[in-house]
């Protein structure tokens, strides 16, 4: 039994059992994350996860929700394999994660990180086909079409300098769905960018997820944004030990209306979780 009622209109929102989720592409199990600082008898342990379930399905816009430092991106990392858990089974496509792998693909907050400012827009594109090998012409369709998606056309020759913030993100994008992942893993991709820019990114990132039906797992801790964009809603507990305490199901039509009475509601369920004592003390 959920700890908090969420159904309160039919079903517009209710919680999920874990068991109902069915044939999962990454299925977590009681898994835990610490971290070591400094060395010796002054080394302290923190423990960032503990005991995390949680099985995300094929093509599901899931949303990892929680504040700051509570083990997001830490989450985020295990599944990337960027990290490796110290308790627990990590699994993608039943196998074992022990290292970075093509089918998963991180979208970081920063798209400077990651673009190579000497190359233009569809070369940063291009880059990780280039490296397998891929002839021109392949590479070159490969592009085109997620230049296209990205809604990047007119700007293919210009260099990260000459971009906005928007559309060095999405460039991002496109880079990342150019290799062909199964999934997007996005570590508040939008929370860089300016309010308007930001609410332009999250409605084109719900036209891409639709068109490519990827499964993403994006995380933020704005709540509005995950009414927004998410299928289902990962609440994790504040940190230290923190899990995914509570998942929410959240059936409201793509595009979402942020001024409708159904979008109000479930974002003040959200936030009346956040605001209550039992919230503190899980
Ligand atoms: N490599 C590391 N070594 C030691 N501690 C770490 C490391 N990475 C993360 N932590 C700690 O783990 C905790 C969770 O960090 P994490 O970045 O996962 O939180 P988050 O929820 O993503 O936060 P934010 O929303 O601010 O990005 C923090 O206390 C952080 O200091």
């Amino acid at each position: 039994m959920s700890r908090y009622p969420l159904i309160s209109s039919g079903t517009i929102i209710e919680s999920t059992p874990e068991e109902s989720v069915q044939s999962p592409i990454i299925s977590i199990r009681q898994l835990g994350k610490s971290f070591q600082s400094g060395a010796g008898k002054k080394a302290v342990r923190y423990q960032v996860l503990k005991d995390v379930d949680l099985s995300i399905n094929k093509g599901e816009f899931f949303i990892l929700l929680g504040p700051s430092g509570c083990g997001k991106s830490t989450l985020l990392n295990l599944i990337a394999g960027f990290e490796k858990q110290t308790e627990g089974e990590l699994l993608v496509g039943g196998e074992v994660v022990d290292r970075p792998g093509k089918e998963r693909a991180m979208v970081f907050q920063h798209p400077d990180a990651s673009l190579f400012p000497w190359l233009n827009v569809r070369e940063n594109i291009e880059f990780g086909l280039r490296m397998q090998g891929m002839r021109k012409g392949e590479r070159k369709a490969i592009s085109d079409r997620y230049i296209e998606l990205a809604g990047l056309t007119g700007h293919e020759r210009k260099f990260p300098r000459e971009l906005s913030g928007g559309m060095k993100q999405r460039v991002q994008i496109a880079r990342v769905l150019a290799n062909e992942p199964d999934i997007l893993l996005m570590d508040e991709p939008l929370g860089a960018l300016d309010a308007f820019t930001r609410r332009v990114m999250q409605e084109e990132l719900v036209r891409i997820w639709s068109e490519t039906k990827k499964t993403i797992i994006f995380v933020t801790h704005d709540i509005q944004e995950a009414v927004l964009l998410g299928g289902r809603i990962g609440i994790m507990s504040i940190g230290p030990d923190s899990r995914v305490f509570e998942i929410m199901d959240n059936r409201l039509e793509y595009p979402r209306d942020l001024t409708s009475r159904e979008f109000n509601l479930i974002q003040k369920k959200l936030q009346g979780i956040f605001q209550d004592d039992l919230y503190f003390h899980l």
